[in-house]
C-alpha cells in the first residue's frame, strides 16, 4: 500500500528541496509543494521535483472568481499534479470551475478552515459558531460542487468522513506528541488523523526541520503501520 504520508517541502531553495525529497523518499507517499516553493520556482521547479518519482501535491490554495480559477487550473494541468488545492470559501461555482478544468488524474481538494486558526480567530474572520460547524458547512458545499474532497484538521476529519464516505480528506497541521506546534492550532498526531479517516497526512516542519529528516520521516511512518 502506498503511504498516506506527504512531506510538505516548504523552502524557496531548489537544491534543499530536492535533497530533502531524495532523503525522505523511501518513507513517504508523496511531496507537497506550496506557495513558498512555487513562488520561487514556478512550473520548472515542479517538474524538477517530479523527477524524484513521487506523486506531487500542488498546494496553491487558489481563491478567486470562477473564470480566473478555472483558467489557472487549466494552466497548471500540464504539470499533472496528483492533488491541487483551492479554497472552499471561493464558493460553489468556483469549486465546480476548478474541477471542470482539471485533468481526471488530479484530485481537487478544497481548504475549509486553515489549521492555523482556532475558536478565538473565528469571530475575527466573520465566522459565527465553531470550527466543526464551519468545516462541516464547507465540506458539504465542496461535496455538492463536485470536487474530490477537502482539507481540514484532524479534529474535524472523522465527522467529515462520516458525512462524505467516499471523500478524499487531506489533513495537515499534524504533530508527533513531542513536536513544537509552531503556528498550528488544531493539531493532532499523524496516527490519530489516520484513525479518524484521513486519506493524506501532510507533515512539514517536524520532518524538514529535524536534524535527520529521513529518520524523522521514518519514525512518523512507523507510527502508521
Ligand atoms: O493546504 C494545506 O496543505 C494546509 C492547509 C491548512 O489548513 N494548514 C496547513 O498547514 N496546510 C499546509 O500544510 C503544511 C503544514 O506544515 P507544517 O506545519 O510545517 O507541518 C504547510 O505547507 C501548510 O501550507
Amino acid at each position: 500500500m502506498t503511504s498516506p504520508l506527504f512531506v510538505a517541502v516548504d523552502t524557496p531553495d531548489l537544491d534543499r528541496a530536492r535533497a530533502l525529497a531524495d532523503a525522505v523518499a523511501p518513507h513517504v507517499g508523496g511531496l507537497k509543494l506550496g506557495l513558498e516553493f512555487f513562488s520561487a520556482h514556478g512550473a520548472p521547479g515542479i517538474r524538477a521535483m517530479a523527477d524524484v518519482g513521487l506523486p506531487i501535491f500542488l498546494d496553491l490554495k487558489l481563491h478567486d472568481i470562477p473564470n480566473t480559477v478555472g483558467k489557472a487550473v487549466a494552466a497548471l494541468a500540464p504539470l499533472s499534479p496528483a492533488i491541487l488545492t483551492v479554497h472552499a470559501a471561493g464558493g460553489r461555482a468556483m469549486l465546480a470551475a476548478a474541477r471542470a478544468a482539471a485533468p481526471a488524474s488530479t484530485r481537487i481538494v478544497a481548504v475549509t478552515l486553515l489549521t492555523s486558526l482556532d475558536a478565538d480567530d473565528l469571530p475575527t474572520i466573520g465566522v459565527a459558531g465553531d470550527a466543526a460547524g464551519q468545516v462541516g458547512r464547507l465540506a458539504e458545499l465542496s461535496r455538492q460542487a463536485g470536487v474530490d474532497g477537502i482539507v481540514c484538521s484532524g479534529a474535524e476529519v472523522a465527522a467529515a468522513r462520516a458525512a462524505w464516505p467516499d471523500g478524499y480528506f487531506v489533513v495537515p497541521g499534524l504533530r508527533p506528541a513531542d513536536a513544537a506546534l509552531g503556528d498550528q492550532k488544531r493539531a493532532v498526531t499523524p496516527r490519530a488523523a489516520l484513525d479518524a479517516g484521513a486519506s493524506v497526512l501532510v507533515v512539514g516542519r517536524p520532518i524538514t526541520d529535524a536534524s535527520d529528516p529521513a529518520d524523522a520521516a521514518r519514525a512518523i511512518a512507523a507510527t502508521l503501520g
